[in-house]
């Protein structure tokens, strides 16, 4: 199976945890895509979504699924998500596609975290992946200077995220540092480690609330890992 066969059994296997008459929470990637289409066949029995992005909210709209925003909902019975990488304990990187933040606000009110991911994703410790820090723009520099304090390995780089040749701008109109050559021993402490940094918006750890339940694609099945 193709990667983006696998991605699919993923969202469609996902779709059983959506709850009838409820507002779903829905991430942001090319497995969140895959799930918001597999969402659409069954809109009619949804009240709507939240997007945790611009392009989710763009595509959701697009299959005529109602968009809500965040502070019209109370509550969520799950949210529904890819990831860069997931280990066995439920820990993930994500923001890849940079929308780290508000897949983190978004998921922190719903009370499940399904986590939709190809079996290349799942990794014994996290970091081959570049850990995604959101920083407000004047503190690029100041926050590069205080993560390269935090003596994290010998191989570790800080890089600007750029797109299209420039500097990559969030959807809250932010830049995004990636850490590449990390080995995350402890996601749990390092996420809380960079948050405390002043002039960091959010990063790309969710390790303190992780998964919930993994669905992970591989070609003999889909998998359900529970944390
Ligand atoms: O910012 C993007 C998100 O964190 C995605 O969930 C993550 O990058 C995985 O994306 P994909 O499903 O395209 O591999």
């Amino acid at each position: 199976m193709t990667q983006d066969e696998l991605k699919q059994a993923v969202a469609r296997e996902a779709i059983k945890y959506v709850v009838d008459g409820e507002i779903v929470g829905v991430g942001t990637g090319s497995t969140a895509n895959f799930f918001i289409d597999e969402l659409a066949k069954i809109k009619d029995s949804i009240k709507g979504a939240v997007a945790s992005s611009e392009a989710t909210a763009e595509r959701l709209r697009g299959h005529g699924i109602d968009v809500f925003e965040l502070n019209q909902v109370a509550r969520m019975s799950v949210y529904i998500d890819g990831a860069d990488e997931i280990t066995a304990q439920g820990a993930m990187i994500k923001g890849g596609g940079g929308a780290l933040t508000r897949e983190k606000i978004v998921a922190s009110v719903a009370e499940k975290f399904i986590c939709i991911a190809d079996a290349s994703k799942l990794v014994k410790t996290l970091g081959k992946f570049p850990l995604p820090v959101e920083v407000i723009p004047m503190a690029q520099s100041a926050v590069a200077r205080q993560l390269m304090k935090l003596n994290l390995g010998p191989d570790c780089e800080i890089e600007l995220r750029f797109k299209d040749g420039k500097p990559f701008i969030t959807d809250n109109g932010c830049i995004i540092l990636d850490i590449i050559g990390l080995k995350i021993a402890d996601p749990v402490a390092l996420e809380a480690q960079i948050n405390q940094i002043t002039g960091v918006v959010s990063v790309g750890l969710f390790a303190k609330q992780g998964a919930n339940v993994c669905l992970l694609g591989a070609p003999d099945g889909v998998k359900t890992m529970n944390f």
